[in-house]
């Protein structure tokens, strides 16, 4: 069976005077072990929790962030299948996006060294994996298609 982890890709835009898609950031964070890889917030289910839950926990643990500060945006999920650490694992994301534009961000630095905000290209080149960057991509596109 492989490894299940799930997280959120986390975004921001501005929405005044009205929702700017031009303008949409991602937050990435970067290990602080490791190759220092960067990813949206996510980690491994723990036994008893659903997907959802296991996002909102690890969103917490590593960005600060909670539900409550939090849209989840319906109709977008995407699941990567890679390996890790010689072993298959697989990844479910959701789209969610901060409610205060200028929310602060709290790391784990057990975790996490270092988190940015970035446009769209900026997070594909961080990212690297083709497949985070394709996620990162159909994101960006769900997104302009339905403005809200
Ligand atoms: N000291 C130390 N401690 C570690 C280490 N390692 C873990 N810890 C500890 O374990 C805890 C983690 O617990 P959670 O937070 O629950 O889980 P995750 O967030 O899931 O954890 P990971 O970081 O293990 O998982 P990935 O991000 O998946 O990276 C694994 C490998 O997969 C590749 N990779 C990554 N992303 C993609 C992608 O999108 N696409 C593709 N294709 N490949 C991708 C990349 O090559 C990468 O090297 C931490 O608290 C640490 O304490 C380590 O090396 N040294």
């Amino acid at each position: 069976m492989s490894l299940r982890a799930c997280g959120f890709i986390i975004f921001r835009r501005p929405r005044i005077p009205k929702v700017d898609n031009s303008a949409i950031e991602f937050l990435l964070l970067q290990t602080s072990y490791g190759t220092h890889h960067w990813t949206p917030p996510k980690g491994h289910v723990d036994p008893g929790e659903n997907d959802l839950q296991t996002a909102f926990r690890e969103t917490q643990e590593e960005s600060g962030l909670d539900s409550s500060q939090l849209n989840i945006i319906e109709g977008f999920k995407s699941e990567l299948n890679y390996v890790a650490n010689s072993k298959p694992k697989t990844v479910i994301y959701w789209l969610a996006e901060v409610k205060d534009y200028n929310v602060e961000i709290k790391l784990n630095p057990g975790e996490h060294q270092a988190y940015r905000w970035l446009n769209l290209e900026e997070a594909c080149n961080l990212a690297q994996f083709k497949d985070m960057v394709k996620t990162l991509r159909e994101g960006h596109q769900f997104l302009c298609s339905n403005t809200s």
